[in-house]
């Protein structure tokens, strides 16, 4: 196992008795991107700001780059960056005040101050943007230079809070490979979202539900591993063969995908084409054939939302 970034074991937040984090454990190393996958409200802010040191846990330890949390929370804020999920930056300030305000607050050297922020207006294409207000920008724009802003003081370690939610396809397979740049360069990253397709280009994730990391691994490996088949079908009727099949021992779920009903089936069952084929729940359908896994399949294997 590569070197250990953070640590943490049952950590624990209650608000009011409400466990918004309950009994978290993550090991992260160093040079990988790490995803927390789910829902809104499973707890991924949460568990954000407690691994930042901007919130105290309720109960459990956290070690974050070799420091203890909270404790050490004003010395590792100069090794980490954080991007959060709202926009936090000015807006009537500009892009270029915007930097250097944040360049002082990490007390980045005034002599270094021009050209690290150059550089990053640069590589983030923000150059030419350099005197427009942050507020006036477009939501791309906006997540270029909120990246910029957090990567400023160069962390070692980079906390990333759904930071795609506003932006466009495109806009978010470039972030992506920005990301990527990042951690080759050797950042570690930790990034929270709620979309299957940026959890699949992680290295490793924990799938989170109720404030519990309900399953953690490579996204490949957790697929290999899940409990169940997938099996799909084609036919007119597809909203009743759903219907009934719900209702099949067996069938951990059903949802439709354009003219297809993707189904999963218990590991138990050791044959899911012969399952299903024949049977008067899928009178009907066309086809029947088992497929690949995907991130999706193992989210719902893996939390509670199966039989809906
Ligand atoms: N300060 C607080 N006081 C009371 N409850 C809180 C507080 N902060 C968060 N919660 C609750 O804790 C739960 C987890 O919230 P959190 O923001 O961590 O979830 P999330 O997974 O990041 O969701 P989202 O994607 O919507 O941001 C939610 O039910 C939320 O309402």
């Amino acid at each position: 196992m590569g070197e250990t970034v953070i640590t943490a074991r049952g950590m624990t937040k209650s608000f009011k008795g409400f466990k918004a984090v309950d009994g978290m454990n993550l090991t992260i190393e160093r040079g990988m991107i790490y995803g927390f996958l789910g829902p809104n409200g499973c707890g991924k802010t949460t568990a954000m700001r407690m691994l930042t040191g901007l919130l105290t846990p309720s109960a459990g330890t956290v070690e974050v780059l070799g420091m203890s949390v909270p404790r050490d929370a004003e010395a590792l804020k100069y090794h980490i960056g954080y991007m959060t999920q709202a926009f936090s930056l000015y807006g009537d300030l500009t892009v270029m005040e915007n930097l250097k305000f944040m360049a002082e607050i990490y007390g980045i050297e005034p002599s270094a101050q021009k050209g690290r922020i150059a550089e990053l207006l640069e590589r983030y294409e923000l150059t030419e943007l350099s005197d427009r207000f942050a507020g006036k920008m477009s939501g791309g724009q906006r997540q270029r230079l909120a990246l910029a802003a957090a990567v400023l003081h160069e962390p070692q370690l980079l906390f990333l809070d759904e930071p795609t939610s506003a932006v466009d396809p495109e806009s978010r397979r470039h972030f992506w490979e920005q990301l990527f740049d990042l951690c080759d360069a050797g950042t570690s990253i930790v990034v929270s979202t709620h979309f299957m397709d940026e959890a699949e280009r992680c290295h490793r994730i924990a799938i989170m539900e109720a404030g519990q990391v309900r399953a953690d691994g490579r996204p490949q490996d957790l697929m290999n591993a899940m409990g169940a088949s997938v099996v799909e079908l084609e036919g007119p009727t597809l909203r009743e063969i759903r219907r009934k099949l719900l209702t099949v021992e067996g069938i951990v779920s059903a949802a439709q995908l354009g003219a297809r009903l993707r189904v999963l089936v218990s590991k138990s069952i050791s044959d899911p084409v012969a399952f299903l084929t024949g049977r008067a729940e899928t009178a009907g359908a066309t086809l029947i054939e088992q497929v690949r896994p995907n991130l999706e399949d193992v989210f719902v294997t893996s939390t509670g939302e199966g039989r809906q």
